[in-house]
């Protein structure tokens, strides 16, 4: 018998690297990442307006500002986001600008409509305190290109899902998840739909292992097999071809029908441990 902290470092040295796949990066949460992932251009990409409004030349702006000029300036058109970049014509109109949208070429200033008067095509500023390049979202802050976003490993969740789809990362290299066996023993088993008869009890262990693994993202059958000793040998010998992981609920104690421990032997998988010092679960048994 070996102690609950041995049992839990043996099982987690042996665990395995079932290798790599490639899947779409939707259906990627919760998997492990193994790639890194890196800033296919700048972020934003462009100077990028950060309030719906009116861009113009800050120069232009102060020195009008300090020689008591009006505060006008006539539209010269308006810049969309999703459209390519126009060009401020003349330093002293402006262009109406959206979120989102480029910074006009020779504007390098955003002026929010809140604070301006909008009439007869000329936009009139209401205030006196403007930054210069104020309401402007600078090409490469957030990120430059080649800038590594996300590291190799990393367990993906919502967040790194938009970090894909922005740097347009359709299929993700994460790691392959084992394939899963679950199988319940016993003769005294019935199904969950069933009603079982007085000396019976309903099959449920096995569907909360369903659940703990679905938590982790990984997939899982389960079966189960009576207590048989042929038919649980030929049947496990299958099993040990077809998938990674086998988990077995019940069978490993010292009843006269607990057969897997022998079965286990005859079929040559190494024994790491049987029977650890908990309640429940003593005869808890883990092989290679
Ligand atoms: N004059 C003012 N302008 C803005 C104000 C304000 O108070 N006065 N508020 C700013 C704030 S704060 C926010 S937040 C934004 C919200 O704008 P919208 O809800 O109208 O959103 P959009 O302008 O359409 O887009 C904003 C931004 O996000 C980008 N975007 C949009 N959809 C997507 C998508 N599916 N995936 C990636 N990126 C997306 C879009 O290109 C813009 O860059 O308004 C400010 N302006
Ligand atoms: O509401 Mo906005 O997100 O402050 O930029």
């Amino acid at each position: 018998m070996i102690s609950v902290e041995e049992a839990k470092s043996i099982v987690l040295n042996s665990t395995q690297d079932f290798g790599v796949e490639e899947i779409p990066f939707i259906k990627s949460v919760g998997r492990v990442l193994k790639e890194t992932i890196v800033a296919d251009r700048d972020f934003p990409p462009f100077n990028r307006v950060s309030m719906d409004g009116i861009a113009i030349d800050f120069n232009e702006f102060s020195s009008r500002l300090s020689s008591n000029r009006q505060l006008d300036f006539k539209i010269e058109g308006i810049q969309a986001a999703g459209s390519k970049q126009i060009t401020l014509q003349n330093p002293e109109n402006c262009i109406e600008v959206m979120t989102g949208a480029v910074l006009p070429n020779n504007a390098n200033t955003v002026i929010r409509y809140e604070d301006v008067t909008i009439e007869n095509g000329i936009a009139t500023i209401n205030i006196d305190l403007i930054n210069d390049k104020q309401n402007v979202h600078k090409k490469g802050k957030d990120g430059k290109i080649g800038d590594v976003l996300i590291e190799g490993n990393t367990q993906i969740s919502a967040a790194e899902i938009g970090v894909l789809a922005t740097v347009g990362k359709s299929i993700v290299k994460v790691a392959k998840q084992p394939k899963v066996m679950i199988v319940s023993t016993g003769d005294e088993l019935v199904g969950v739909n069933e009603i079982p008869l007085e000396h019976q009890i309903r099959r449920s262990n096995v569907f909360t292992l369903v659940s703990l693994l679905e938590k982790l993202n990984i997939p899982s059958e389960t079966t189960h097999i009576t207590d048989d000793k042929p038919i649980l040998k030929a049947k496990i010998e299958g099993y040990l071809q077809e998938y990674d992981v086998l988990l077995f609920s019940g069978a490993v104690s010292k009843g006269k029908y607990d057969f897997l421990p022998e079965v286990f032997d005859e079929l040559g998988v190494e024994k790491l441990f049987h029977k650890v010092a908990q309640r429940p679960g003593k005869p808890f048994f883990m092989d290679a």
